[in-house]
């Protein structure tokens, strides 16, 4: 079964939608270098609404060690998640568990990242170009997801409701990451986007209840 994080929540019936749905994690962004950025205060609410089984993922890029020790103390999630150039001995300081980025756009190879992360929970692998700014909407050529990981994969960048059933044919991630994709403005997410990204990735089609649920 490929697990689901539907990341860029910034309100709380957004991310209370798609853990109903099934989503199996959902990310709050705390980087100010995002459109998508929450404040502490409204990460923790979130992340304190959130039912028993499912993950909270904290995403930072390139911030100070300060700040993140400021998500891990208030928001408490399950997981932070590294989205700039972070080093594996930078990301590990905290002792908290951890995603890190992975570009696999322009210019970049899984090949030398994936061995430079050990100490990763999992790796995220992104539409961005190396030395890029992740979070670019961009998808990228799935066949060049790696076969023989050690750690978990997670295939991010540019999924939408429509591609993510072929995404996951190519590239048999571990589990799924969508943002954008199941927006209807920037941090908004759409209910029916939601529904039909999960019930894409179940092979359901459609999931859970109706959009007049809400
Ligand atoms: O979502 C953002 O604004 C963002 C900003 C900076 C770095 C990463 C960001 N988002 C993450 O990028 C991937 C892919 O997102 P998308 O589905 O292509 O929109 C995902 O992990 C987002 O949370």
């Amino acid at each position: 079964m490929t697990r689901i994080k539907c990341c860029g929540m910034t309100r709380v019936e957004d991310a209370s939608y798609a853990a109903e749905l099934g989503a199996d994690a959902i990310g709050v962004v705390m980087t100010a270098r995002s459109k998508r950025q929450v404040s502490l205060r409204r990460a923790r609410e979130i992340v304190e609404a959130m039912p028993p089984f499912v993950a909270t993922v904290a995403l930072c890029m390139d911030d100070d060690a300060g700040f993140v020790q400021e998500v891990i103390d208030i928001v408490r999630p399950s997981l932070l998640q590294f989205h700039g150039q972070e080093s594996d001995e930078w990301c590990a300081q905290f002792g908290h568990p951890y995603l890190k980025a992975i570009a696999m756009g322009e210019g970049a190879s899984a090949l030398y990242q994936l061995r430079d992360h050990p100490h990763a929970t999992g790796l995220l692998l992104d539409g961005h170009g190396l030395g890029e700014a992740g979070g670019s909407g961009k998808t990228f050529d799935w066949s060049l997801m790696p076969k023989d990981s050690h750690q978990p994969l997670i295939l991010a960048g540019g999924l939408t409701p429509a591609n993510v059933a072929a995404a996951i044919q190519r590239a048999r991630p571990w589990a799924v990451d969508v943002s954008s994709g199941i927006e209807s403005a920037p941090g908004i997410k759409d209910p029916a986007k939601v529904r039909d990204f999960i019930g894409a990735v179940r092979g359901t089609g459609r999931v859970g209840h109706d959009a007049a649920h809400r």
